[in-house]
């Protein structure tokens, strides 16, 4: 089956995303997200510019092949662009392989782990008791993992507050909005804000918390050992990972689970962490660490080391990538839990899917494939919009991470 044309449709329901089609001579085709948050264009002239003329002539049941020309034929070797596109292509080629055998995708990854995938949604609030009340709302609507994120005190602005509790798009405006930090008015009030989270939920629901890169590895220990007492699923990201020994510090003060990767783009930037057992789960995704072909190495190493998947699942991560997710974690033996912020019904609309959503978990379709299709005539509705990611800053103007 050779591949005869491929091309990449950049789409703006509500924001933008980056997709890729890929079409074969028998008819059959496939599609892949490539969505980079605030950098879709780069990723769109990375495969239009540079894979797209790679593609056209290859047999699209190479899948293995394919990702290693494209991962060793780069010579500049991993980052989010590069790995985004090649995430993109393997997705689709994925897609056609499992179209051509008639089975939804996880079937040919070995078949059914569990019948449903716990997710986990996103409460907020801009301030404690309304972060309760958009948890109670998440636990009223079945979810039996929540992630809290409330304003802080004293702060103008923060990570994972919008205005709308059920949607958060971080990507607000063509150039970076700026927020304000301020780490010891944050870490005074963590631990209350899960207090009376905790006191509200029960002892039954698990408790999410993403701190975004925002302490040094010792704040990091300090405020998981604050927050023991509310016994979180995880906490989040809590030091920047480029330095991923700062993991072993963190680690002497605490027991709070750590999920760190959805930055991470190869099993390179998840092995140290992986291997000396520094984190519990690791986030890396579909759309950005290569596709199925490698988030299964990176689950697999995870494995050996009883770390399990978390995968990120943001609404800038498309339909496309959730489809895809979703049948690699009905798949994949260690899994622990899927991110799943609900898209907005324009975006679900522009992205036709077969997966279903039911008390806490979400349920991959049995349509062959990944069960997610593009409507082309009405993505052309919506051209693409500039918007990039905020920045952060310390109250004294210092450039921090966001
Ligand atoms: O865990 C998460 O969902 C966040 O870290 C994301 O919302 C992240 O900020 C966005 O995906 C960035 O585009
Ligand atoms: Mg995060």
């Amino acid at each position: 089956m050779k591949i005869t044309n491929a091309t990449v449709i950049v789409t703006c329901p509500g924001r933008n995303f980056v997709t890729l089609k890929i079409e074969t001579d028998e008819g059959l085709t496939g599609i892949g997200d490539a969505t980079l948050n605030g950098r879709e264009l780069s990723v769109a002239s990375y495969l239009t510019d540079h894979c797209i003329p790679n593609l056209i002539g290859k047999d699209a049941g190479r899948i293995e092949d394919i990702w290693q020309f494209f991962y060793r034929g780069c010579y500049w070797r991993r980052g989010p662009v590069t790995m985004s596109a090649i995430a993109a292509i393997d997705t689709a080629l994925w897609d056609i392989k499992a179209k051509a055998a008639n089975m939804p995708l996880y079937q040919l990854l070995g078949g059914r782990s569990r019948d449903g995938v716990m997710v986990y949604g996103h409460a907020n609030g801009t301030d404690i008791d309304d972060t309760v009340e958009a948890v109670l709302k998440y636990k009223e609507m079945g979810y039996r993992a929540i992630r809290a994120q409330s304003g802080v005190p004293g702060l103008k602005s923060t990570y994972g507050v919008s205005k709308d509790t059920m949607f958060y798009e971080p990507a607000d405006a063509a150039l970076p909005s700026e927020n304000e930090w301020d780490t010891v008015k944050y870490l005074n009030h963590a631990p209350k804000l899960f207090e009376k989270v905790r006191d509200a939920v029960g002892p039954d629901i698990h408790l999410l918390h993403d701190i975004h890169h925002r302490l040094t590895p010792l704040e990091a220990g300090q405020l998981g050992r604050s927050l023991e007492p509310f016994k979180l699923f995880w906490m989040e990201d809590p030091t920047p990972a480029e330095n991923q020994e700062a993991l072993k510090l963190i680690r002497q003060y605490t027991t709070t689970p750590i999920a760190i990767g959805e930055i991470f783009n190869t099993i390179w930037d998840c092995k140290d962490l992986i291997q000396n057992q520094l984190i519990d789960y690791i986030r890396t995704t579909v759309v950005h660490a290569g596709g199925i072909t490698h988030l299964r190495r990176i689950a697999d190493l995870a494995a050996l080391y009883q770390v399990r998947t978390g995968s990120h699942g943001a609404t800038d991560l498309s339909p496309v990538c959730m489809g895809a997710a979703l049948h690699f974690d009905t798949w994949v033996p260690n899994f622990g839990i899927q991110e799943y912020m609900h898209h907005t019904e324009e975006t679900d609309a522009v992205f036709p899917h077969d997966y279903t959503f039911k008390d806490g978990f979400l349920y991959a379709g049995e349509t062959p494939g990944h069960g997610v299709t593009i409507d082309e005539e009405l993505a052309a509705k919506y051209p693409y919009k500039p918007a990039q990611l905020p920045v952060n800053r310390l109250t004294d103007g210092t450039m921090w991470n966001w």
